[in-house]
């Protein structure tokens, strides 16, 4: 209706002026509590923390065993009708849906970020980072899962058995006719709708026909064979964004057995002394303290950032760090030590052909009908999945992304460039412009998550240290990737367009000889940033003493009754985006759990 029209065209521009004004927080202070003394909330059997992509999974599985009581604790709110528009995405980022939080100074990545400082975002709600995420639907390689179930001595991780989880979430839909589709590796009876942006996008076309050209398979790449190029699948319905808590937890909010509780800051679990089982869990909400027993288990769904910081404070971690800031060791182990990320560097290209433009009155009706430019974080929904000369592992270590680049304060807010290279890049005028972004896949830096003191309420300290690896390997494959943009562009379907390249002279550049093979290296270090994909601190793995800090089942190692079950426990980057795992993580080890407890078979 006209009114609904209306609502929404003023509830787009309050949101866009908020998020231009709005200031990240530095830390979590807002939840301090005015006592101290913790009160009673009462006991559940299973008490999970976090509802973000992976805890709104499990709280939503294990809900369906009427006999157990279980606890969602969210520090964020609900979602709201504006961060159901995908296309805003970078909007949702700034506000209290984000954590705000920053990497520490760089050297070898994100130099031309302010302070030289990745920007680190993490949703904040019952959704999690699905609540700001771009809602690409990738599960990864089938050799990554094969790679995973080798090293950790599990066959429950290899492809074909994880497949049947992937498929039990989803509930695919072919709405796009020419999509590449493997159906038989797709589920249609699952709470999370997948399915194309409408209408197709041209630039998605000439993506495709450039890839032809080079010989290049087209492919479904949630199917038997992930190489090639694709149209992206996402997670929407009737053109909404589906975090994973309007998938998993909306349609069973009326179960009596489920509560959760929002709002409500965990700082701390607590142990048994003698037998070191994990009992309770203390949180914060509305300036009060709050202790809350479990049962049977706790369950860590706080994501790869926070949950570390989380285990750190209530005594697993590694014990020099602990030591150091005063906070009793119960179980020594690298939780944090391992932070892996993909790593992302765009290249601009101006074109003949103009991306329509239509009213933001227009672009609402159609979004109101379930498609059009706001139905999809990137309405060019083209991309690629290739390996470099450098790849050993067996699956695509470079992805392929293209979308349309209009320069604007937000983009520059959300990505967190400095003036001078935000100006060097974007303050010009560009015809046409759009993006091929190439993302490193297997990262072999690793970077680390620890705290900055025993104080809950401070923000972790977060280095990245990305593209640092001695070898020079992750920004050779970066490089590689840039010069298989370049490659795209020269070919007839691009050229028909008249795609050519529009890169400038960084200032942090100038000592090299534009677009040499220096000079591209330069300009991977000046823009390169992480690609908001974190995992790897919390690592599945068969041996605590070689780092591991979970075993196969999600326990914690040297403790009881406590798991960890989100994307800190993957130990390597996927050839894949992680929300999907994620899910798959949530449906399966509350099979595990069920199973444990005799539940089912
Ligand atoms: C901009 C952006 C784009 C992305 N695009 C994609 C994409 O297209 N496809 C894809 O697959 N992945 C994408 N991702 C990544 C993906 O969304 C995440 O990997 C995934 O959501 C992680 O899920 P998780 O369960 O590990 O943690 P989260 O979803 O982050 O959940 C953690 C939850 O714990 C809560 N929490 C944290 N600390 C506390 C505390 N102390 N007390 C109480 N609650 C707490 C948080 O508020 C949050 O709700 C993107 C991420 C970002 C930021």
């Amino acid at each position: 209706t006209p009114e609904e029209v209306h609502y929404y065209e003023k509830l787009i521009n309050s949101e866009v002026t908020k998020a231009l004004q709005y200031e990240l927080p530095k830390d979590a202070k807002e939840y301090q509590p005015q006592d101290k003394v913790p009160r009673d909330f009462g006991s559940f059997d299973f008490v999970i923390v976090g509802a973000g992509s992976t805890g709104s999974v499990i709280a939503s599985r294990l809900s369906e065993i009427g006999k157990w009581k279980i606890l969602l604790l969210e520090a964020g709110q609900y979602p709201n009708n504006f961060t159901m528009i995908p296309r805003y995405f970078a909007i949702s980022a700034f506000s209290e849906y984000n954590w705000g939080f920053k990497s520490t100074p760089q050297k070898t990545a994100c130099l031309g970020a302010v302070e030289n400082r990745c920007l680190v975002h993490r949703g904040k709600g019952v959704g999690g980072t699905s609540l700001i995420n771009e809602l690409v639907y990738s599960r990864g390689n089938i050799n990554d899962y094969n790679r995973l179930s080798k090293l950790l001595a599990d066959p429950s991780w290899d492809y074909e058995h994880v497949l049947p989880y992937f498929k039990k979430s989803e509930n695919f839909h072919k709405n796009n006719p020419n999509a590449p589709a493997d159906l038989e590796f797709h589920g249609t009876n699952g709470y999370l709708n997948t399915n194309y942006h409408l209408p197709p996008s041209n630039y998605t076309d000439i993506f495709l026909k450039a890839n032809r050209e080079l010989g290049i398979n087209i492919t479904d790449y949630n199917g038997l064979n992930e190489e090639g190029a694709t149209i992206l699948q996402i997670n929407t319905k009737h053109g909404k964004r589906l975090d994973e808590a309007s998938a998993f937890i909306a349609p069973v909010m009326g179960r009596s057995n489920l509560v959760i509780s929002v709002e409500s800051y965990v700082n701390k679990i607590e142990f048994d002394k003698h037998t070191k089982e994990a009992i309770a869990v203390i949180f914060t909400k509305h300036n009060r303290t709050y202790r809350v027993k479990a049962k049977k288990e706790i369950i860590m769904s706080t994501g790869t950032i926070s949950t570390p910081p989380l285990l750190m404070l209530s005594g697993i971690g590694p014990k020099k760090h602990l030591d150091s800031i005063g906070i009793p060791v119960i179980s020594d182990l690298e939780v944090g030590s391992s932070l892996r990320e993909h790593v992302f560097c765009g290249v601009q290209f101006s074109s003949n052909t103009s991306y329509p433009s239509q009213s933001l009155q227009e672009q609402i009706k159609q979004y109101l009908s379930g498609y059009g430019d706001l139905t999809a974080s990137n309405p060019i929904d083209g991309a690629g999945w290739y390996r470099t000369t450098i790849e050993r592992k067996g699956s695509p270590d470079i992805e392929m992304v293209m979308s349309s680049s209009t320069p604007s304060e937000l983009g520059k807010k959300f990505l967190g460039w400095d003036d001078e290279t935000w100006s060097a890049l974007f303050n010009i005028t560009i015809p046409n412009p759009f993006t091929l972004t190439p993302v490193l896949l297997h990262s072999q830096s690793t970077g680390r998550v620890r705290l900055q003191s025993n104080d809950p309420y401070q923000f972790p300290v977060i280095d990245y240290n990305l593209l640092s690896d001695s070898n020079n390997l992750d920004i050779d494959s970066l490089y590689e990737g840039i010069q298989m943009a370049l490659n795209l562009t020269e070919t007839e379907a691009f050229q028909r367009i008249g795609a050519k390249l529009e890169v400038r002279q960084l200032p942090a550049c100038t000592d090299y000889e534009f677009l040499t093979k220096n000079y591209w290296y330069c300009y991977i270090r000046q823009t390169a940033m992480a690609a908001y994909h974190p995992v790897g601190t919390c690592p599945m793995g068969p041996d605590p003493m070689k780092g591991a800090v979970v075993d196969s089942n999600l326990n914690v190692y040297g403790v009881g009754r406590l798991r960890v079950a989100d994307a800190s426990i993957l130990p390597f980057t996927f050839s894949g985006h992680p929300n999907a795992v994620c899910v798959m993580i949530g449906e399966k080890i509350s099979e595990v759990i069920k199973y444990e407890y005799g539940i089912s078979n």
